[in-house]
């Protein structure tokens, strides 16, 4: 980027040295903003790439529009633009372009989406200067991404170069037609537009083409970069744990991406499109109103037309932000209400057994229709507030057809300028004036698009905070020879700081079974979470014998969606296993009726009981035979004989494997060694009593 700063800097130094010189006869303004706009990108190595790439290609413009002329008068390119001096606003216009750009990555919601964006770019590397065409060349895989957006940008200047030419060729058409030159006339449509069209049509085409490309492979990349962030080193857990703006993941995953890849695609070409469209067609505006005086006077005003149009469009836009400003509070409210009502149909589709067995159908329907009742409320009150506004934007876009003509026509009707020359200024005062009510065509897409940086942002605070939590987090989890785990020193707290237990010094030998019981709500299955290493809250270490394997199953297991197959070897890889194995490992778990079902895909997780469920995760611990193995509660659904039968099994299959288990029947005893009751002191904090020997609990 840089370089490419360089090269149009120095083009631009070279071309403002002739045109000083007087070696060509060029307009030294379009260089010098080429040269303010190279220099901002150059020195401004803080802005972001993103910005830079934005800011080269328009200085790239200028080059085409300094080519054009140059052309022109050279005879390379037919079209009279003699009369074509951009106004020394131009220049400056987009040099104070280029310092706006500068100061607003200064601003926290443009840094965030450069943040965002940049993101991609760097992560697809190199520069869009390495490789000129999109198509020739099937670039690396790396550097797809700048190349696209590079290609995009150059394509969406390239036609506000082109509607500059068609302009041109509008002027000379109805010239033409003025003069009744017939032969000028056909040669306008036949041997100009038609080549021009030609080039418009497929450059359209492609651009189509790579935009979607780029904004699905943007949001892949984007899709696995959050993806990973959230699930990387537990923190999806950990969030949920520290409840800090982490409401709703999986819509900030699936949808807040898709919106944020689109709408910053649109709204930034939008802006770049209007900005160059700006600077073009004020160009043409300045030029045509040279000589023109305020009308009933004799006093000539410098660049009339643009003035006006600029009054007209900030008139337009301040009262169609009047009139439209309540529209962003309203589609807030939509949002909100629309979420609502799809959270209730989602929530009824979850409990839709217990509704059933409430017969709750009526008081649901109420709940319903109460809800879609908010929906249809707020979008009358959107399109009560629309018809307003579109009562004045339509009058003002009607106004828009004939305002040129009434401004022009006193200066054509007293030959101050052709019928070509006004029908040209019809078509730039339109395009001058749509871009400067670009902001309002994109208010509310704006504020949608403003609530998106936002879920992202808190999304990826939250994301921070989690991994930070399991960062500094003072219970230790440490890997040491031997075979025996053990608790030293080791505080559990809560999520608020207060300690939930202490355990002095604790160990578990291998092979020994261990029972833990204990009061409800005393911490059993915290501490298991802290020897899993999952709880970051607390204080001490937790020494695990280096190289062992540790499985955990709770008491309500997670199937995953998939066949039968996926369920039972999650989270292994489905294909580790036979399916012999699979089958014997179902079998042993007491789950003989579903053995030869393993390639069935249904919703597993809601078809099977609870009891299943537990002998499926019975039957992975079965296959992964893992050396520690703790059951937290897990074949608490289970009736007794079968309990007994799959810790039997348990003892059979697994002779190599350390079993740890929290259960509060007293059957359970029977299958293990040694008892470990946690106790509650006085001051309610529970704390691991060891009883040696596992008695039956009370
Ligand atoms: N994420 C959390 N945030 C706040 N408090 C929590 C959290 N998880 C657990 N607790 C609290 O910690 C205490 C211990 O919970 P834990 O599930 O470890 O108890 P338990 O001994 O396994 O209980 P039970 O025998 O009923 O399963 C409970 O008071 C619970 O409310």
């Amino acid at each position: 980027m840089i370089k490419a700063s360089l090269v149009l800097a120095l083009v631009g130094l070279g071309v403002l040295a002739a045109s000083v010189s007087g070696a060509v006869d060029v307009p030294f303004y379009l260089p010098l903003s080429t040269l303010a706009l190279a220099g901002v990108a150059f020195v401004g190595r803080a802005i972001p790439k993103f910005l830079r790439i934005f800011l080269v290609m328009l200085a790239a413009t200028h080059l085409i529009l300094v080519a054009l002329i140059l052309g022109a008068r050279a005879g390379f390119i037919t079209g009279d633009y003699t009369g074509y001096v951009p106004p020394p606003s131009a220049a400056l216009g987009a040099a104070a372009f280029g310092a706006i750009i500068f100061g607003l990555s200064y601003v926290p919601v443009i840094r965030t989406i450069c943040r965002i964006t940049d993101r991609y770019l760097n992560s697809q590397a190199d520069s869009i200067i390495r490789i000129p065409f999109i198509g020739l060349v099937r670039a690396r895989e790396g550097t797809i991404g700048t190349w696209f957006i590079g290609t995009l940008i150059a394509i969406n200047l390239a036609q506000v170069a082109l509607n500059v030419r068609l302009s041109f060729f509008s002027r000379d058409m109805f010239n033409a037609l003025e003069a009744k030159d017939a032969a000028a006339f056909w040669y306008q449509l036949f041997i100009i537009f038609t080549p021009l069209a030609a080039v418009f049509v497929a450059i359209a085409l492609t651009e189509v083409l790579l935009q979607n490309v780029l904004t699905i492979r943007w949001r892949a990349y984007l899709n696995t970069y959050y993806v990973g962030e959230w699930l990387g080193d537990g923190a999806h857990y950990r969030m949920q744990l520290i409840g800090r703006g982490a409401d709703n993941p999986d819509q900030r995953i699936s949808e807040d991406l898709r919106k944020f890849v689109e709408s910053t695609y649109s709204l930034s070409v939008g802006l770049m499109n209007q900005a160059a469209t700006l600077v073009s067609f004020v160009a043409i505006l300045w030029t045509i109103s040279a000589g023109f005086t305020f009308p009933g006077t004799n006093v000539e005003v410098p660049g009339l037309l643009v003035w006006v149009c600029a009054g007209y469009a900030i008139l337009g836009t301040w009262v169609t932000h009047l009139i439209g400003r309540p529209l962003i509070g309203l589609n807030f409210e939509q949002e909100r209400v629309e979420a609502n009502y799809r959270f209730s149909l989602a929530r009824l589709r979850e409990y839709t057994e217990q509704v059933a067995l409430l017969s709750g159908e009526p008081a649901e329907r109420e709940g319903i229709a109460r809800r879609f009742g908010q929906i249809v409320d707020n979008y009358m009150r959107i399109v009560i507030r629309l018809i307003k506004l579109n009562t004045f934007t339509s009058a003002y876009f009607q106004a828009n057809v004939v305002v040129p003509y009434m401004l022009t026509a006193p200066y054509y009707f007293i030959g101050r300028i052709s019928l070509g020359q006004m029908q040209q200024v019809v078509g730039a005062f339109s395009r001058v004036e749509s871009a400067l009510t670009y902001f309002i065509t994109i208010y509310t897409t704006l504020a949608d698009y403003k609530a998106v940086l936002d879920r992202l942002t808190t999304f990826e605070g939250a994301i921070a905070s989690a991994q930070r939590v399991g960062g500094e987090s003072k219970l230790a989890i440490t890997q040491v020879p031997g075979r025996e785990l053990r608790l030293k020193n080791l505080d559990v707290r809560l999520p608020d700081g207060s300690t939930l237990l202490h355990a002095e010094g604790l160990a578990f030998r291998p092979g020994e079974r261990t029972l833990m019981t204990g009061p409800s709500g005393s911490g059993k299955s915290t501490l298991f979470r802290a020897i899993a290493g999952i709880w970051p809250f607390g204080e001490g270490e937790v020494q695990v014998p280096e190289g062992q394997t540790m499985m955990l199953l709770p008491q309500r297991p997670y199937i995953p969606i998939g066949n039968l197959r996926e369920a039972v070897t999650y989270p292994g890889e489905a294909n580790a296993y036979s399916d012999a194995e699979i089958a014997e490992a179902l079998r042993a778990a007491k789950l003989p009726q579903i053995a030869d079902r393993l390639d069935e895909e249904r919703a597993w997780g809601q078809t099977l009981s609870l009891g299943e469920q537990q002998r499926l995760a019975v039957a992975r611990a079965l296959l992964a035979k893992p050396d520690w193995l703790f059951l937290d509660e897990a074949t608490a659904a289970l009736d007794e004989p079968t309990e007994a039968e799959v810790y039997r099994i348990i003892k059979e299959k697994l002779p190599q494997t350390t079993v740890v288990s929290i259960g509060h029947r007293s059957t359970l005893a029977a299958f293990h060694d040694r008892r470990i009751d946690m106790k509650k002191t006085e001051s309610g904090l529970s704390t691991p009593v060891d009883l040696r020997q596992a008695e039956p609990a009370e």
